[in-house]
């Protein structure tokens, strides 16, 4: 359907990580995430595209792999797909596993809307060996098959041009030949609902009550089931298995069928590739490659970010803030603090944050796009289970190590709430990169690498007990290690940086406005005496029972609106990025641990609202709030007995 706006709809659907969101961004131009695992898109996202005179509407989707039950970010694809009815789709299909997608290619095709199929990542498919006959494809479809190869943008106006192509029509394609007793159930069903596409009766057969009830009115929803349901026990009781099975059953062997008669394998893959991904997996090198890579990371964005900070400071003091300060030596007060105060604001944010960040995303890219990500999800399957998590939870939590936001979202590809709590709960103690600022800049860079290590270790081991207790306190099914593994590959440095780009603008747009905001306000408080008033009233807890200077305080409380905001407003408040000549490294020490757990962000407190409701958002945020001042309490105790 269209708007207004447009003259047609065209959606991305697909199994996960064929490259739908490579595809949409290349033809938009709107950046996505685009990574090398299962489940990147949780959400819909729109752009428009010109093909000749017709302005045309293009939807991204989160990947499915079957029109039946599924997850929350499924559910989001399947909703649009019954609900919206785009008026074309473009099947995005993974030549390297033909198959498996094929699967839900004949099921596309039962909806009745006019699909055009772009065979994608075919350089990768013709790298393993793989062949495939695509005109015969089309010919035994009855679509349009168009061969592409996303990422370097080949193939892909042919297929908007077979989109847009008037004469394109859901007729003459193929029908899959399901088991008898169904074929003569769903044309039973068409006596009585005569307009209700295929599909629907399909899931009505197999009782999929959610699904038939987002697509047709109640009334009608109501009679297809209890029809369907009266024929659905014979059949069963005919077959002896549940019918959903023998539904996937004849899909599996309809798909299986054409993958053959298309396919002819060139060579067989033993490369080196397939060596070093037995190595990777393997369970020793693999937990000690684990942990060497985790401290390399960090060592990197240290090395790095460090050198990258301290250059941005140099240049900030030399030519921006000293030339202000000496211009404003004689103006008001007030006025002079909050102009200092937000350049301060702006400069912390260059310096302190963005360096670390950066060097972080673009490592980060690079585990995601290797397909790397995934191995160490197989890896850590086996420890993941005793938090009661499945091993693919930790993709969602290597990417809190980024930022909790889309952590977060991630989970939507979790199969169970049950799931999605726990994963969450323990997303918002992972050391964001925001977090990996002060732990890195502060306790790094003024007191060790090592001390700035042992903050991970300490996080890594709260971590994993809160996930073994909520493993225990919720229980629930279990469920074995299931997960495309995406192939090894080669990370693309002109994506590796668009990415990067695209999560640090992110931050910049988000935390700009509020650090410059912040400081400015701040320059105006400490004028007026009040940020004295505030510090003096909370300096029993900071002072008397973390050690911490009075003025910290302050910057706890600034570090809730965005992690790192904390430093950067020490600094501001210190009046010198040289934490050395105020802080001790114990004060520093603890200031890391508190900041690094306690209550999440703004951004993440809204994020866990909005996905798991107010009452579980006010239990995390207690729970890190105790538990932050009892460590850090702890912490300071033991430090001054040393
Ligand atoms: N070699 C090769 N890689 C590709 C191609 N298209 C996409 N990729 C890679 O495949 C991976 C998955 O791409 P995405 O675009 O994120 O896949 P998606 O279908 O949007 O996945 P979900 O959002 O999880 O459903 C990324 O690492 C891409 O770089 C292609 O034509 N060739
Ligand atoms: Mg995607």
């Amino acid at each position: 359907m269209h708007d207004g706006d447009h003259d047609m709809t065209i959606a991305f659907v697909g199994n996960p990580s064929v490259g739908k969101s490579a595809f949409f961004s290349r033809v938009t131009g709107v950046g996505v995430m685009v990574s090398n695992y299962p489940g990147t898109t949780v959400e819909m996202t729109r752009g428009t595209v010109k093909v000749g005179q017709k302005k045309i509407d293009i939807v991204d989707l989160p990947g499915i792999y079957s029109l039946g039950t599924s997850t929350e970010d499924e559910r989001v694809s399947k909703e649009y797909l019954v609900r919206e009815y785009p008026d074309v789709i473009v099947n995005v299909v993974d030549a390297t596993r033909l198959e498996r997608n094929l699967y839900l290619t004949l099921q596309i095709l039962e909806l009745g809307v006019p699909v055009v199929i772009a065979l994608n990542q075919l350089d990768a498919a013709r790298e393993m060996g793989i062949d495939i006959d695509a005109p015969k494809l089309s010919q035994i479809l009855g679509v349009p098959v168009v061969p592409t190869v996303a990422t370097k943008g080949i193939g892909l106006d042919e297929v908007l041009k077979e989109a847009v192509d008037p004469s394109l029509s859901p007729e003459g394609r193929i029908r899959v030949h399901y088991d008898n007793h169904i074929t003569n159930a769903i044309n039973d069903l068409d006596v009585d609902f005569p307009d209700t596409a295929s599909v629907i009766k399909l899931r009505a057969l197999e009782n999929d009550a959610d699904f038939v009830r987002m697509c047709c009115r109640p009334h009608e929803a109501d009679l297809l089931l209890s029809k369907a349901s009266e024929m659905a026990s014979e059949i069963e009781d005919a077959h002896d298995m549940a019918i959903s099975d023998t539904m996937a059953r004849d899909l599996y062997g309809e798909a299986g069928q054409i993958a053959d008669s298309v396919l002819s394998i060139v060579e067989k893959d033993t490369s080196l590739k397939h060596r070093i991904d037995d190595m990777l997996t393997s369970e020793y090198v693999g937990i000690v490659g684990l942990a060497a890579a985790l401290l390399l990371t960090f060592l990197l964005v240290f090395r790095v970010g460090g050198f990258l900070e301290e250059g941005i400071v140099h240049l900030f003091e030399t030519y921006l803030i000293a030339p202000v300060e000496a211009e404003l030596a004689t103006s008001n007060p007030i006025v002079r603090n909050v102009i200092i105060y937000s350049l301060l604001g702006i400069e912390a944010g260059f310096a302190i944050a963005i360096p670390y960040i950066g060097v972080f995303y673009i490592i980060l890219s690079v585990f995601e796009d290797s397909g790397y990500l995934t191995r160490a999800a197989f890896l850590l399957d086996n420890l993941t289970h005793r938090m009661g998590l499945h091993g693919r939870a930790v993709i969602p939590l290597v990417l809190g190590l980024g930022c909790n936001v889309p952590a977060i979202m991630a989970t939507r590809a979790l199969n169970t709430l049950r799931e999605r709590r726990i994963a969450s709960t323990l997303i918002a103690l992972i050391p964001c990169s925001a977090r990996t600022v002060i732990i890195l800049g502060l306790v790094g860079t003024f007191v060790g690498y090592w001390a700035a290590v042992s903050i991970y270790v300490l996080e890594i081991f709260i971590i994993f007990i809160t996930g073994w207790i909520l493993g225990r306190g919720l229980p629930g099914e279990r469920t074995g290690f299931i997960m495309e593994m995406g192939p090894l590959r080669h990370p693309d440095v002109v994506s590796t940086l668009k990415k990067t780009w695209l999560r640090i603008r992110e931050f910049v747009y988000i935390a700009f406005p509020l650090l410059i905001v912040g400081s400015a306000l701040l320059g105006g408080l400490d004028t007026l005496g009040i940020l004295d008033i505030f510090e003096n009233a909370v300096s029993p807890i900071s002072v008397g029972l973390l050690g911490l200077p009075a003025f910290a305080a302050t910057a706890l409380v600034f570090g809730i609106l965005r992690k790192e905001m904390a430093l950067e407003i020490l600094a501001v408040l210190a009046g010198t990025a040289n934490f050395a000549l105020v802080l001790t490294p114990l004060q520093m020490y603890v200031f890391a641990i508190i900041t690094t757990i306690y209550i999440p962000c703004v951004a993440t407190i809204a994020i866990l609202k909005h996905e798991l409701g107010t009452k579980d958002t006010v239990m995390i945020s207690t729970f890190t709030i105790v538990l932050a001042f009892t460590v850090g309490a702890l912490v300071y105790q033991l430090g001054m007995l040393l």
